[in-house]
């Protein structure tokens, strides 16, 4: 396909997005159903414009003075892309591109970013977010936001169960996967340019063998706050698909037991492959189904850990849709559940030992007011650093372990941003239970 009919299947896709309220995949996967001509360089192409057009939206809408699916993706083009107006108008002399350039859409397009717009449009979040956007980062919170509305890196784990990181080293090359500066077990692979073809990571041997595993640096670093040591007991009481659980399970090298719950089975079950692939032997998995099974470990866990359900805010560089489809009701509904989930989970912690509580979300309605809330009622544990739990876990370099101390708040619990850390936004607090 040629740039012009791309464009304008960008803006039908958008169009989806933005009415029918469909995630850009499924709108993506629709269209790429009815365009059997468009190969996947199109694909990509296609979708990377549109999640673009979504990371920036309030932005471009600002400077085209139109929200419009075609305003949109005309503005990604010259304010995400840099595409400059002559790169713009000859796509649109192509066959099956939209129609041609208005007189306003062309001053439009040339016109700088308003230095003086809101924050919520200079950082690009939804407007009714303000109020918890200047609680967690005050001045800061458009350039914060701003961090949030780019295209995010991708990072991998290796999994020390079946490799160490300098045997991973030499097969991740091709990949362009270079030494994470965070984690002394990781890699980092700058975001991908939709508009060039790269080979796809699972095409990697390396990959297949499960040397490595696709794992958000900010998730890796809340993962080693558990501090998970061979031998333990560890409850993983949100396990989902098992991000956080295969990677304490190379914390732990086989040693101990992992029981990994969750109260959606079917997530559980997506769990199996990526256990057998890993090489795990220490992971059972604790089926809502036969709810005996959680109750035999009241009380007898090293560690618990929550990885909770929440507004997932801190991956709005991934999933730039669900940053305009969040509504102030479900994250009501989301805090209520990380305060029944925090005091369920806290049975299962044998005296002495910890629950780790973590979010992909940086908003402090969903973190430090959710443990201050538990600890309220929860006079037998207290809050340590989790800072210094992660750092003891071995699993961050030198400048990984700064970075979190200087991140750590006075109560001991840390928050990565993109703009701090590079990573999603993550947020992870240790809380001890007394022995
Ligand atoms: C953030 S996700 C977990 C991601 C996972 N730990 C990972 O690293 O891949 C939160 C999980 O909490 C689960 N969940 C929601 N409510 C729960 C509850 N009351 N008890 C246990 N798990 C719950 C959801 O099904 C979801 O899988």
């Amino acid at each position: 396909m040629r740039n012009g009919g791309r464009i304008a299947a960008a803006i039908d896709v958008l169009k989806d997005v933005l009415t029918r309220h469909q995630p850009v995949k499924s709108a993506a996967r629709d269209w790429g159903k009815r365009a059997r001509y468009a190969g996947s360089k199109d694909r990509a192409w296609v979708s990377g414009l549109v999640l673009d057009a979504l990371r920036k939206k309030n932005s471009i809408a600002h400077a085209m003075g139109d929200d419009s699916p075609r305003g949109l993706i005309l503005g990604a083009l010259a304010h995400a892309w840099g595409w400059n107006i002559r790169q713009i108008d000859d796509a649109m002399d192509e066959d099956h591109a939209p129609s041609k350039l208005t007189l306003e859409e062309r001053e439009r397009l040339v016109m700088a970013p308003d230095p003086v717009a809101p924050p919520h449009v200079q950082g690009d979040f939804p407007e009714w977010m303000a109020p918890m956007m200047a609680r967690v980062f005050g001045e800061e919170a458009a350039v914060e936001a701003q961090a949030m509305a780019v295209r995010a890196d991708v990072d991998l784990r290796v999994n020390t169960l079946k490799v160490d990181a300098e045997k991973a080293a030499q097969p991740l090359r091709s990949a362009k996967a270079e030494a994470s500066p965070l984690l002394v077990n990781a890699f980092h692979i700058p975001a991908r340019d939709p508009s060039e073809r790269e080979a796809s990571l699972e095409s990697i041997p390396a990959y297949s063998k499960g040397w490595v595993e696709v794992q958000d640096a900010g998730s890796q670093i809340a993962a080693a706050a558990a501090n998970a040591q061979p031998g333990e007991q560890v409850l993983d009481y949100c396990a989902g698909g098992g991000g956080k659980t295969l990677a304490m399970a190379s914390q732990m090298q086989g040693k101990g037991q992992i029981f990994a719950y969750d109260i959606d089975g079917r997530r559980l079950s997506a769990l199996i492959p990526r256990l057998k692939r890993s090489g795990a032997h220490n992971v059972q998995l604790v089926h809502p189904s036969e709810p005996t099974q959680l109750s035999d470990l009241t009380g007898q866990m090293d560690c618990v850990f929550v990885d909770a359900p929440c507004t997932g805010t801190g991956t709005w560089r991934r999933r730039p849709d669900a940053k305009w489809r969040l509504k102030e009701r479900q994250l009501e509904k989301r805090m209520g559940e990380q305060d029944e989930i925090l005091a369920a989970a806290s049975q299962y912690v044998k005296p002495g030992g910890r629950l780790v509580y973590a979010t992909c979300s940086f908003l402090i309605e969903e973190d430090e007011d959710r443990v201050a809330n538990f600890l309220s009622s929860h006079a037998d544990f207290s809050e340590e650093d989790a800072a210094e739990a992660a750092i003891a876990s071995g699993l961050l370099t030198e400048d990984g372990a700064a970075m979190i101390r200087k991140f750590r708040a006075p109560t001991g619990s840390v928050r990565l941003t993109p703009r701090r850390a590079g990573t999603d936004g993550f947020f992870f607090a240790v809380l001890r239970k007394a022995g």
